[in-house]
């Protein structure tokens, strides 16, 4: 896929997905990710805070095959190293991790750079930097992330989805629940982690949240 189509699955109505094994109620990463590429989930992160990086560099690379497997993009979290090594196709990077322009530089054109944003100047600055789609949030509080930001609100959301120069993965407390408030704002691609590596049934899960999110591309 160029990387043209690959950036092309944000605007898709589509579903981001991300690992977070603490949350995953006793399965592994990989688990996860099976069941999530199985269930239809085309872009997957990589986000694991509690293993060593050597740990790391293995889960991915086997990540990397299951998403290759699936047609489907491996975004690594946090490390650009880590990412290159593995082939992975793209690196998320936020407000404390290592500055897009100069990861861009390391990295070259070919890699996907996301970025994590929490204000109308931070967005800018992304596309300034480089980056080529930004994770957008948290829109709900969420209890996912260590010291998280304060929630941004759906109010951020439909600014961005008129406003920004790039996609925008909204993320941070999105629930089935709440999701077609999400979509209403102009979202397109969304990420829900807790609300699905935690799912009794995460298979069942997602398929519940595709028939939002299609009935949202169908209106
Ligand atoms: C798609 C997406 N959006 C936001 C984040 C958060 O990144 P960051 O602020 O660097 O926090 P950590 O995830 O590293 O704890 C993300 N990872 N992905
Ligand atoms: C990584 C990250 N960045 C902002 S919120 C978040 C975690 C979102 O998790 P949840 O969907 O469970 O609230
Ligand atoms: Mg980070």
């Amino acid at each position: 896929m160029t990387k043209e189509g690959k950036l092309k699955l944000f605007s898709t109505y589509t579903i981001y997905g991300m690992t977070a094994e603490k949350f995953s109620n006793g399965r592994s990463n990989i688990e996860v990710v099976k069941v999530m590429l199985d269930s239809g989930i085309k872009i997957i992160q990589y986000r694991e805070k509690y293993k060593s990086l050597k740990e790391k560099y293995k889960e991915c690379l086997e990540i990397r095959k299951l998403t290759e497997d699936y047609e489907a993009l491996l975004i690594v979290n946090d490390h650009a190293d880590l990412c290159q090594m593995v082939g992975a196709d793209g690196v998320h990077l936020g407000q404390e991790d290592l500055p897009a322009d100069e990861v861009r530089k390391l990295l070259g054109d070919k890699f996907i750079i996301g970025v994590t944003t929490h204000t109308k100047d931070q967005v800018l600055k992304a596309k300034e930097d480089g980056a080529d789609y930004v994770g957008l949030g948290p829109v709900f509080a969420s209890f996912t992330k260590d010291n998280p930001h304060p929630p941004i609100g759906l109010e951020m959301v439909k600014w961005a989805a008129e406003n920004s120069p790039l996609p925008f993965v909204a993320i941070g407390g999105i629930k089935e629940h709440n999701l077609k408030e999400v979509l209403a704002s102009g979202a397109r691609c969304i990420c829900a982690v807790t609300e699905i590596v935690g799912a009794d049934d995460i298979r069942k899960k997602i398929e519940s949240l595709f028939k939002i999110l299609k009935s949202f591309e169908r209106s």
